[in-house]
């Protein structure tokens, strides 16, 4: 080739390069009225100057900040007086921080056409083709094969992820914030699930019910933080007392606590309610303003075979009603159902 054509060429070519790098409007005054080209990402072919103009404006929108472009491999063709080709491959480094294109490599092929003693653009066709032929392969189909296998662990990871904090969201909507043991929410799930086993099983379902005594006047006494501290007290020490297979401890609200407890027989059940009345005692937080000194609890426990005839709140029903008799017995006992 002619050095004066060839160094016609490169100019033409490292003009049009600088324009689109630099997101230069003036690019678009180069296309030729007989246009015909092709995007990167687009699967359209272009015929219209005025569509590719448009394109092209919607391109510098899209990224105004200039662009690099990286240089791989050039071919200028010197093919006729009046039309000449270049060829190149180059990265594109878009101006963002994720290096999106920067692997892919473009392939780009301009002809320029001498209309009117101007050089115009008469083809412009782009492509970045995604994922690069294997030795061998005219279709990429290897490394499609590698990227959808990526695909599907990175869904597969996702998927595992989104389980657990289900799970952990589960746990916390079934938790009490303050004393880390289950809420009201949980406990009327448990009720309703041992409600359900205990009809087919005939077993008798059981609730303890208790609730701190003066516990306003602790508060008053000591400050509410140091009630805080007493309700997160006695949380752990009933969710760490003798659990039973199934037994849930939960707050039911306020100063309040309860004890589910299936599949148990009566004996036991008195048993397991002088045992957590007692310990509650021997945890002794200070309360100056109890007979004892310490902080004590009112019991009232309710026991229950299901049955269709009933609903499982008339369990909490009885244990309630329970649990008033011994406050009105003067507090720190324990009231069974049907014991008057
Ligand atoms: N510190 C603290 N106090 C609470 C919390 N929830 C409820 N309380 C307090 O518990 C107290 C309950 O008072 P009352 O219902 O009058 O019962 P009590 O003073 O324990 O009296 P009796 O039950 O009759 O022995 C109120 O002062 C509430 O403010 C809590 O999360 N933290």
């Amino acid at each position: 080739m002619r050095p004066d054509r060839q160094q016609l060429i490169r100019t033409l070519f490292d003009e049009y390069i600088e324009m689109y790098s630099s997101r230069d409007d003036r690019l678009t005054c180069r296309f030729s009225h007989n246009f015909s080209g092709y995007a990167g990402s687009s699967d359209v072919l272009v015929t219209d100057r005025e569509e590719w103009i448009r394109i092209t404006r919607q391109d510098f929108a899209q990224v105004p900040d200039r662009i690099n472009i990286e240089m791989l491999d050039l071919s200028l063709q010197d093919l006729t007086e009046q039309i000449v080709v270049v060829t190149a491959f180059f990265h594109i480094h878009l101006p963002i921080p994720k290096p999106i294109l920067s692997h892919e490599t473009a392939r780009l092929v301009l002809i320029f056409h001498l209309e009117n003693n101007c050089w115009m653009i008469a083809h412009s066709g782009i492509s970045i083709p995604y994922g690069l032929a294997h030795k061998g392969e005219i279709y990429p189909i290897t490394r499609l094969e590698k990227r959808n296998s990526e695909l599907e662990s990175m869904i597969t990871a996702r998927t595992s992820e989104l389980a657990a904090a289900n799970r952990q969201l589960e746990i916390l909507s079934n938790t009490d914030g303050l004393t880390n043991i289950g809420n009201r929410r949980q406990f009327d799930l448990m009720l309703q699930t041992e409600w359900n086993r205990g009809l087919h099983s005939h077993s008798l379902l059981a609730l303890i019910m208790l609730d701190i005594d003066h516990f306003k006047q602790f508060n008053d006494h000591y400050g509410h933080l140091a009630g805080d501290d007493c309700l997160k007290q006695l949380a752990s020490t009933l969710s760490q007392s003798g659990r039973r297979a199934g037994e849930l401890v939960a707050r039911y609200g306020g100063e309040e606590f309860v004890i589910l407890l299936p599949n148990i027989d009566k004996q036991t059940l008195f048993g397991a309610a002088q045992h957590i009345h007692q310990l509650i005692q021997s945890i002794a937080i200070p309360h100056a303003k109890t007979d004892l000194g310490i902080v004590t609890v009112s019991v009232g426990v309710a026991y229950l075979s299901p049955s269709n005839q009933q609903n499982p709140l008339e369990l909490v029903r009885q244990a309630d009603a329970a649990l008033y008799r011994a406050k009105l017995a003067g507090r720190n006992c324990i009231r069974f159902m049907d014991e008057r």
